[in-house]
């Protein structure tokens, strides 16, 4: 047997650990050869693999990033304007004789290996990364866990600097068009204000909160994810990709608002971009198991011949979910989750209008 793996989209803690667990799994369980491939979807376009052995993935566990290298720019079905999926089919079935691939990404590899699976008729396995954690099919992407307690722990200090100063302190979270990292985090480290992409803001309500805050001389700690916007406004967009499907790179949203707040409450403003800083680093040990057995579930599912499903936690427990279903969505925070009303019964305010 012998099955390849890549790693899709922004990288995220324990993706390693993912490729240590697939590769592990198959050479243990069944003695595959296992194929490593370099840069995502660009490795099978351009044809760059390599062999992954035992040793190769051993002491991997806990690194950031991914040993493979990852595109979050390369789809086989849009390749400097071209559609050279079926190249990358005849490649995968014919150039590599791979029995199946094992996609490791986001919303957006997803979508990329539901297409291959079906237009190219190979046997795809997935595995859902990102630290939005906005894929559809399960509650949990590793990577996530480890983005929220970085924020949470940004979140603690910028709190300390500005109630020493008195001032309005406004943190930007990744996320593109979800709102999680921002909730959990938000929550976590006692922000007073949290803004989501999934609830429109409105800047003089947050104005009114930091004011009657200044006034008992409280500061006030804002964490806005990057898609966030007020009501009836426009996305802030940080930079366009032009070679990407959707070229759309959101950020600065906090310095927007921090430019809006500041004519409105008497004491300073000042903002912070966590940025890549989400995405980088040592996985928690939550995201270290999860990735492990995600990846040991996902070769489980190559051994017994399965195809066109990605792994997933529902209900804390691992199942499978038809790719499919998976494929083009995007899992946002639903109006009436449960961290939401929590949240807003202890005093949290999500910048809606009074
Ligand atoms: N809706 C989509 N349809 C097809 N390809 C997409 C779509 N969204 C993203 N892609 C492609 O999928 C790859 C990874 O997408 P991206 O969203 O950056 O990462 P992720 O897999 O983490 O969501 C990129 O090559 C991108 O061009
Ligand atoms: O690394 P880039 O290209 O700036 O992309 C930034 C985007 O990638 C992410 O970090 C992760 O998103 P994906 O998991 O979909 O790749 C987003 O939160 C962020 O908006
Ligand atoms: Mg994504």
């Amino acid at each position: 047997m012998r099955i390849g793996i890549l790693t899709g989209g922004g990288d995220c803690p324990g993706l390693n650990a993912v490729i240590r667990a697939v590769t592990k799994s198959l050479i243990q369980q069944c003695g595959a050869e296992v194929v490593g491939i370099e840069d995502g979807f660009l490795g099978l376009i351009e044809r760059r693999v390599r062999p992954l052995g035992w040793d190769d993935v051993s002491g991997i566990l806990a690194t950031g990033g991914t040993i493979l290298g990852t595109s979050n720019t390369a789809s086989p079905f849009a390749w400097r304007d071209r559609d050279v999926s079926d190249e990358v089919a005849r490649y995968v079935h014919d150039g590599l004789g791979l029995h199946s691939l094992v996609v490791i990404g986001g919303d957006g590899t997803m979508t990329i290996a539901q297409h291959l699976a079906s237009v190219g008729s190979l046997s795809v396995v997935g595995v859902p990364k990102t630290i939005d954690n906005d894929i559809e099919g399960t509650e949990r992407s590793f990577g996530f866990d480890t983005a929220v307690a970085t924020v949470t722990d940004a979140l603690e200090r910028v709190q300390t600097t500005g109630q020493s100063h008195g001032r309005v302190m406004v943190v930007e979270t990744m996320g593109r068009y979800a709102g999680w990292i921002a909730l959990e985090a938000g929550v976590a480290g006692a922000a007073d204000v949290i803004l989501l992409p999934e609830i429109g803001y409105d800047v003089e309500a947050i104005a009114a909160l930091c004011r009657e805050r200044s006034a008992r001389r409280r500061s006030t700690l804002i964490c806005v994810a990057e898609g966030a916007k007020p009501v009836g406004g426009e996305l802030t967009v940080g930079q366009r990709v032009d070679d990407a499907s959707d070229p759309v790179r959101l950020g600065g949203v906090a310095h927007v608002l921090r430019a809006q707040l500041q004519p409105l409450v008497g004491a300073e403003v000042r903002a912070t971009v966590l940025g890549h800083v989400q995405r980088g680093g040592s996985p928690t040990a939550f995201d270290r198991v999860l990735a492990t057995q995600y990846g040991h579930a996902a070769a489980g599912l190559v051994r017994q011949g399965v195809s066109g499903r990605m792994v997933a936690l529902q209900g804390g427990r691992l199942c499978d979910v038809p790719l499919h279903e998976v494929a083009g969505r995007n899992r946002l925070v639903p109006p009436d989750h449960a961290l939401l009303q929590c949240a807003r019964e202890i005093g949290v305010s999500f910048g809606e209008p009074g």
